[in-house]
C-alpha cells in the first residue's frame, strides 16, 4: 500500500503519534517524518526512542515543507496549535487531527486554514489508557476504523489521506461531523464516564486499593480500572468540547438507570430480566458480526454462537 506523501509532520508526541510513527515505519515508508512536542521532556523522550526522523523545537519547523501534517494534541489544544501553525504550511498540503471529538476542532481550527490548504479531520477509533510517547505501537491501527470527517473537504485531497489510515492498518468510514460526535458519546465519551464513576464509587469506599477488590474482581471491574487510568487532560476535554452530545447520552443514560433502580427497588424482576436479555442480544449480534476481534472463542471457533 503506498503512501502519498513524501514528508509527514507529528505535532503532539504521544500514545496517537507515535502508534502512527511505527506504523509508517512498518509500512515501509520511505519519505521523512517530523515531529514536535510541547515539552521539553516529551522531545528528548522521543529523540532517544528515535520517534520521528527529526523531532524539532519549535512546531512551525516541524510542519515546514510537510505534505501532511497531523495534531495529535488534546482537543483543547488544537486551535492554539493551528493557530500558531497555519500561515508555515505548505500550499497544497493537507490538514489533519486525530482528536476524539471533531465538532468543536473544526470550529477551533478551520478559521486559521490558509487558502490551499486542505484541513480533513480524523479520528481512529483505537487507542489504550496509556499516554506519552513511550506507549505508541504500530499494531495499534490493525483492523480498527478510522473516521473520517471530510466536512467538505477536497475529495483528493480526503482520498489520499484514507490511503494513508489504511497503509498504517485501519479501515476508513466517513462520517458527518454532529454524528461522529454523538456516536463516539455513546461508544467511547459515555463508556469512560461511568468507568471513572465507578472507579471513584469505589475508592469512596476506600476499597478500590483494598486488595480483596481486586483479587477477587471479575474482568468487569478489573476494566472499569483500566479505563479510568486514561490520561485527564485528553479526557477533560473530551467533555468540555462534546458538551451537548455527552450530555444528550448522559440524560438517557440516567433514565434507563432510574427504572432499572425502581425495579431493583420494586422488586421487578421480569422488568430485569427483559433488560437483561434484550442487552445480551446486543453482545452476540456484534460477536456474530465479528465486530469484536478481542472477544475470547474459547476454543469453538470466531463463528461459533
Ligand atoms: N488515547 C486514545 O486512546 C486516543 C486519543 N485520541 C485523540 O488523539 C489525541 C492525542 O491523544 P494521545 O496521543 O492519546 O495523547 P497523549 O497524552 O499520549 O499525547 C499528547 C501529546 O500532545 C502534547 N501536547 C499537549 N498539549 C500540547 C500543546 N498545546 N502543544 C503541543 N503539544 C501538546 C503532549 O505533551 C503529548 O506529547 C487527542 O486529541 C485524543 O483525543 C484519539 C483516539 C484514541
Ligand atoms: O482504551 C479504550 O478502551 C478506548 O476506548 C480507546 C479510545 C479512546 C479514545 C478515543 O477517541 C478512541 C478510542
Amino acid at each position: 500500500m503506498s503512501i502519498p506523501y513524501n514528508r509527514v509532520a507529528l505535532i503532539g508526541l504521544g500514545l496517537i503519534a507515535s502508534s502512527m510513527f511505527w506504523a509508517l515505519k512498518r509500512a515501509g515508508f520511505q519519505g521523512q517524518v517530523t515531529g514536535y512536542a510541547r515539552s521539553q521532556a516529551t522531545r528528548d523522550t522521543a529523540r532517544r526512542l528515535g520517534l520521528c526522523d527529526h523531532v524539532y523545537d519549535s512546531a512551525i519547523d516541524a510542519v515546514k515543507d510537510a505534505d501532511l501534517v497531523v495534531l495529535c494534541v488534546p482537543v483543547g489544544a488544537m486551535g492554539a496549535v493551528a493557530t500558531e501553525i497555519a500561515p508555515y504550511l505548505k500550499p497544497g498540503c493537507t490538514l489533519s487531527d486525530v482528536g476524539s471529538v471533531k465538532k468543536s476542532v473544526i470550529e477551533a481550527v478551520s478559521p486559521h486554514i490558509p487558502e490551499g490548504v486542505h484541513f480533513v479531520p480524523t479520528h481512529p477509533m483505537a487507542g489504550t489508557e496509556h499516554s506519552g510517547p513511550d506507549s505508541g505501537f504500530a499494531s495499534l491501527f490493525d483492523n480498527r476504523w478510522c473516521l473520517i470527517v471530510p466536512n467538505g473537504a477536497d475529495e483528493d485531497a480526503t482520498r489520499r489521506l484514507e490511503d494513508f489510515w489504511h497503509a498504517l492498518g485501519a479501515n476508513c468510514e466517513r462520517m458527518e461531523v454532529q454524528h461522529h460526535d454523538l456516536v463516539c458519546a455513546v461508544v467511547s465519551h459515555i463508556p469512560h464516564l461511568i468507568a471513572y464513576t465507578m472507579v471513584g464509587v469505589a475508592d469512596d469506599l476506600n476499597r478500590v486499593t483494598d486488595q480483596e477488590v481486586i483479587k477477587f474482581s471479575a474482568a468487569g471491574f478489573r476494566d472499569f480500572t483500566r479505563i479510568a487510568a486514561s490520561d485527564p487532560t485528553m479526557w477533560r476535554d473530551v467533555f468540555l468540547t462534546n458538551k451537548e452530545a455527552t450530555l444528550e447520552i448522559l440524560g438517557r443514560f440516567t433514565e434507563e438507570l432510574f427504572a432499572l433502580q425502581r425495579a431493583i427497588r420494586t422488586g421487578d424482576g421480569d422488568q430485569l430480566f427483559d433488560y437483561f436479555t434484550r442487552t445480551r442480544a446486543i453482545r452476540r449480534g456484534i460477536i456474530d458480526a465479528g465486530q469484536d476481534t478481542d472477544a475470547p472463542d474459547f476454543g469453538r471457533g470466531k463463528a461459533a454462537k
